[in-house]
């Protein structure tokens, strides 16, 4: 995974596509355009498969619902038969029958990264998935497809079943045991900021400032997003891991504050980029 020699790619060549897989923010600070915004501001071209739609704000989620797995296999048909994916993030997965779905849609890739940020619950606290029969189905199903996944600690520790444990380097190599290539572990330091990466061999502290600007809403999804774009690019695992921790971080510093009266989005556009 870690053969490639940097961002640049091709110059020449075709610019990198990713496709992320998750809900609608109506916000538009996570989710789906959340995941776009990052898509942009990392170089790639972004498609979207929508499996849900969330009513929700800066205050939190008022309301959900889900696609039909119907309309999802429709337009994983439209965008991988004409598009393509040179990198695939899957968010917010409602259902097993959804998470089935995919697994045998997304087996058939060939050597394309695919990022799965097992989103559960929103931080303002709302459900977004993940009853116990979605996790079996994550576990046995999304885990051994998976490249890289990206839960915090608490999805982490639900993932694993490991629902007492604090450490991210044992969480990280469970989820590995389970069949990930790799895990990266968000805000796994109490206290400080940074990340947790198992790359399946070597153990890697990502560490940066703790920002406290209040605006981290979308935080998640623009970290795991950033990170499927620079795979796609061939950059190598632990840079593009320490990239996108330093690209979120200097995006929740410069956040959108005058946006919404609750956790403000990041603001993905502001700030110099750390590449
Ligand atoms: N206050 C903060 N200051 C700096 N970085 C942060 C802060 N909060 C989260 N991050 C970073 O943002 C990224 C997303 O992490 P996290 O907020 O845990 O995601 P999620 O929304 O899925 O829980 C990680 O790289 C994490 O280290
Ligand atoms: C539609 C939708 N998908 C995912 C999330 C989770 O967003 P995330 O960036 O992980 O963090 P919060 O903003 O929820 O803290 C979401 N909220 N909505």
């Amino acid at each position: 995974m870690d053969g490639g020699t940097g961002v640049s790619g091709n110059p020449a060549g075709p610019r990198a596509r990713c496709l992320t897989i998750g809900s609608s923010d109506s916000g538009g600070g996570a989710g789906i355009q959340g995941d776009l915004k990052a898509f942009a501001r990392a170089g790639v071209y972004g498609a979207s498969v929508i499996v849900g739609v969330t009513a929700q704000n800066t205050l939190g989620v008022t309301a959900t619902t889900s696609i039909g797995t119907g309309m999802v296999g429709h337009q994983l048909k439209a965008v991988l038969d004409d598009i393509g994916t040179d990198g695939v993030k899957i968010g917010t997965t409602w259902s097993a029958e959804l998470i089935w779905l995919l697994v045998d849609r997304l087996v058939w890739l060939d050597e394309v990264p695919v990022v799965l940020d097992p989103v559960m619950v929103s931080a303002a606290g709302s459900a977004l998935g993940g009853d116990e029969e979605a996790v079996t189905a994550v576990r046995e199903g999304l885990l051994p497809l998976t490249w890289v996944a990206t839960p915090n600690m608490t999805e982490a520790r639900r993932l694993t079943r490991l629902e007492e444990e604090k450490d991210p380097a044992k969480l990280a190599e469970a989820i590995v045991e389970l069949g990930a290539r790799a895990a990266l572990i968000t805000d796994a330091f109490p206290g400080g900021a940074g990340d947790w990466l198992f790359d399946g061999e070597r153990h890697h502290e990502i560490t940066g400032p703790r920002r406290a600007s209040g605006c981290d809403h979308g935080a998640g999804c623009a970290h795991s997003a950033l990170l499927t774009a620079f795979l796609a690019r061939g950059m190598p695992l632990t840079r593009a891991a320490r990239t996108a921790h330093a690209t979120v971080s200097l995006a929740i510093e410069h956040g959108a504050a005058d946006i919404g009266n609750g956790r403000h989005p990041v603001e993905l556009t502001a700030g110099s980029l750390p590449w």
